[in-house]
């Protein structure tokens, strides 16, 4: 039972029985991304003082700039869970291939995948604005002690076993799912620890906040278009207000607390959209359906997809239950 001001230690030690294959390896792999966060949230929070802001000259995956911060967040996360033997495979937005992890105990191989989005809002690090970490954590399907495959991550989102989000904030928080309703953890920066600050998070079934990128407006498709006008016209509990942090934690975070649809629909210029469905969308979603809120790609919920590549991108609709729906009819008149 979650009690307020619990610690995430305590807490997840109370949840474990929850766990349908509770073995104590699911909370060892939540304390150490909760360690690899608070690693990752020193260096954040100092980041004008120290050279850590910028890019590093390279390009990932994405052909998108690398900076400074998306290389670090990602080798700490990848060496705070490779350290403790507690997965078999890793997948990063940062990394071109799945990573394999091979236990030294040969009795003990182990059974979860984790991928990772170290920096989400990777626009914002230079410009103090609120940035995040994203994973989404899968048992393999392939046997235990066999090679780890593509297979293991290529999984759809419904078969997650947890999910989470880190938020460095006004305040630093992990916010996460296994399965039993979405739990918020506040970081008290003077001694390390996280509280259960927001037990039980749940999307109003409705809100007054539409989140996307306007400035791609004449690249959407008519029925976001018309969605858009929708949001903005003078009626009923209407207009809605625009926010739009640019890093899908902090608007997805804020519209959880507030009510509020956050889109990033296909364009004429990005043809499946821009965020990735195995570490940005499925864990965002399952983190939504948990709190009673919903996610689809415009059409069909985002946990039915089956995911055919690593780095695959979709469509992303997700908020407060109502206002997908209502997002979705503008796109079905077009369909
Ligand atoms: O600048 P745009 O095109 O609006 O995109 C912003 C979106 O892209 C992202 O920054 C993509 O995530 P990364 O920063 O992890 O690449 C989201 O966090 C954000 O919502
Ligand atoms: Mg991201
Ligand atoms: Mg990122």
């Amino acid at each position: 039972m979650a009690r307020k001001n619990q610690t995430l230690g305590e807490f997840i030690i109370e949840n474990q029985s929850e766990f349908k294959y509770s073995s104590g390896e699911l909370s060892k792999l939540i304390n150490a991304i909760r360690l690899a966060a608070k690693v990752v949230n020193h260096e954040v929070n100092k980041a004008g003082l120290v050279d850590i802001l910028g890019a590093v000259g390279d390009t990932n995956v994405q052909g998108e700039d690398q900076q400074k911060l998306d290389v670090l967040a990602n080798e700490k996360f990848i060496q705070t869970l490779k350290n403790r033997e507690i997965v078999c495979g890793i997948a990063s937005e940062e990394e071109d291939d799945f990573i394999e992890v091979n236990s030294h105990d040969e009795q003990h191989q182990n059974k979860y995948v984790v991928l990772i989005d170290p920096l989400d809002g990777s626009s914002n690090i230079d410009v103090n604005v609120s940035v995040g970490t994203i994973f989404s954590i899968y048992r393999r399907v392939t046997p235990i002690g066999s090679p780890v495959t593509l297979e293991d991550f290529l999984q759809p989102g419904r078969n997650q076993v947890a999910a989470g989000y880190v938020i460095y904030g006004t305040s630093t928080m992990l916010v996460y799912t296994t399965g039993h309703g979405v739990n918020g953890f506040t970081l008290n920066p003077a001694i390390g620890t996280f509280y259960l600050s927001h037990p039980n998070m749940q999307f109003p079934e409705t809100g007054q906040i539409y989140s996307v990128n306007e400035g791609n407006y004449s690249h959407f498709p008519q029925g976001v278009k018309d969605y858009i006008k929708y949001c903005q016209m003078e009626e009923e509990d209407r207009p809605y207000t625009s926010r739009y942090i640019g890093s899908l934690v902090s608007d997805f975070h804020r519209n959880m607390i507030k009510g509020g649809i956050y889109l990033y629909p296909k364009s004429s210029k990005a043809s499946e959209g821009k965020l990735r469905l195995l570490y940005e969308c499925n864990p965002m979603a399952y983190l939504a359906e948990q709190a009673g809120g919903k996610a689809s790609n415009g059409f069909k919920a985002i946990l039915d997809i089956q995911p055919s590549e690593l780095h695959q991108r979709v469509p992303f609709f997700c908020g407060s239950r109502k206002m997908v729906e209502k997002a979705e009819e503008f796109m079905k008149i077009y369909s």
